[in-house]
């Protein structure tokens, strides 16, 4: 059963995306569920079993573009904060498959750990000449960022006007979720750890 509050992100998060391809939802979670998300983000890190991103269809480690350490969520071997959070993206999915008629849908997620001075250079998130991925969205699992801890997520409104983004600070509990064949966007920099769990919508693709 779908709680009025989550009823209601979601709602928001279909309306935003309607009118301006994105979405920011501060407190997508409560602080309780974000804390046990938090915790099994450290306890995979602890287990070593964070690994170094790869970049592109070639899986190519490339940390000048990205310096993120990741985990991919497997339903079939999840905790019980992974299987919250996969039943709230099913919600979600539904929402947008019923708003937007994209169809077909999967998803995948993993959680991100960006060490102090790491980021994710500018980027679409949609491979070259593949574009299964239809939504893109980002869940912070940071208590307590500032501003002056940098990390924000840059989003680029125009991709011919780099001067026209908006910056999103990845505090605890807050989702961004965006059409992902539009948005350029890009991770800085933080001075201290940075957690998320990153995750796609995809359209099954034609030859799988
Ligand atoms: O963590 C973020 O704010 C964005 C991450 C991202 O762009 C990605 O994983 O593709
Ligand atoms: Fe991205």
């Amino acid at each position: 059963m779908t709680s009025p509050t989550l009823q209601h992100s979601i709602s928001t998060i279909t309306d935003n995306i309607a009118k301006q391809g994105y979405a920011v939802i501060e407190q997508f979670l409560n602080p309780q569920e974000i804390a046990c998300l938090a915790t099994h983000a450290k306890f995979l890190q602890n287990a070593g079993e964070m690994h170094k991103a790869t970049t592109g269809i070639t899986k190519v480690e490339n940390p000048t573009l990205r310096g993120d350490f990741i985990h991919w969520i497997d339903a079939s071997d999840a905790s019980e904060a992974e299987i919250d959070y996969l039943n709230l993206m099913s919600e979600l999915q539904q929402a947008i498959n019923q708003a937007f008629f994209l169809g077909l849908f999967e998803f995948e997620s993993h959680f991100a750990i960006y060490p102090p001075g790491a980021g994710y250079q500018k980027h679409l998130d949609q491979f070259i000449g593949k574009s299964e991925r239809k939504i893109s969205s980002i869940l912070y699992l940071n208590d307590d960022w500032k501003a002056e801890d940098g990390g924000q997520l840059r989003m680029y409104l125009d991709e011919n006007d780099t001067t026209r983004f908006i910056d999103i600070t990845p505090q605890a509990g807050k989702m961004v979720v965006f059409l992902s064949s539009d948005f350029l966007h890009e991770v800085l920099p933080a001075n201290r750890e940075r957690m998320s769990i990153t995750g796609w919508f995809r359209a099954r693709s034609l030859n799988s």
